[in-house]
């Protein structure tokens, strides 16, 4: 029903393949690598972000992802600083909420996305919130992400619902479009600003 099918390397990850030892991992004060987790209910779009991101490219009949997946997406920021996104893109059915801190375990940024059209997405948000304050790492980036804005005439979420969870929990917050590539490209620069910079060696 998503995205998923369309990835490349659509539920490459295997367990041996999960490093939880690289967190934000800074290569060089210029040039940054970080594991991203996305996370969120079923169909909220989580693929179809990651291949929007990825690809340039959105797919309205593809499948739900199952385990997960994983793709990689180098970009560069306005003070010529390169990140390196290594993006786990988890599974939102219910019958593989299990395997999700197998994912977000020392990851150095989290996305949990829900889909503005869907009430219930933005609780299962909150839960995703709650769980990564109680089990991810205490310098982890998140971000909130309410996708699906190109169907505004269908919103149920209110924007300012949206902006004020972010707040109360120190998150970045903004709403994409992964059919019209609306705040895509932002959402990822702007989680790259807020990466932790290596001090500057003497
Ligand atoms: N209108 C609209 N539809 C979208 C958008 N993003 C995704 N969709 C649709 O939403 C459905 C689910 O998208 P997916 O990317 O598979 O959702 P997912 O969160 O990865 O779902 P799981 O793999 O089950 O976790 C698909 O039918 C997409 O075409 C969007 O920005 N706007």
């Amino acid at each position: 029903m998503g995205c998923a099918s369309s990835l490349p390397d659509r539920n490459s990850g295997t367990l041996s393949g999960l490093s939880n030892s690289e967190n934000a991992v800074p290569a060089d004060a210029k040039n940054l690598r970080v594991k991203l987790v996305l996370l969120g209910d079923s169909g909220v779009g989580k693929s179809c972000i990651v291949l929007r991101f990825v690809r340039g490219q959105f797919d309205a009949t593809s499948k739900v992802t199952v385990g997960a997946s994983f793709l990689s997406q180098t970009i560069a920021l306005q003070d010529s600083t390169t990140v390196k996104f290594e993006i786990w893109d988890t599974a939102g059915q219910e019958r593989y909420s299990a395997l999700a801190p197998l994912y977000y375990r020392g990851a150095g940024v989290a996305v949990i996305v829900y889909d503005i059209t869907s009430p219930e997405s933005f609780k299962k948000a909150q839960y995703w919130v709650k769980e990564l304050q109680k089990h991810g790492s205490p310098d982890i980036v998140m971000a909130l992400v309410g996708n699906k804005a190109d169907l505004h005439e269908k919103r149920e979420v209110p924007t300012e619902d949206g902006m004020e969870l972010a707040e109360k929990n120190g998150m970045f917050f903004i709403e994409t479009s992964a059919k019209t590539a609306d705040n895509i490209n932002q959402l990822f620069e702007e989680i790259g600003k807020r990466l932790p910079r290596p001090a500057p060696s003497s």
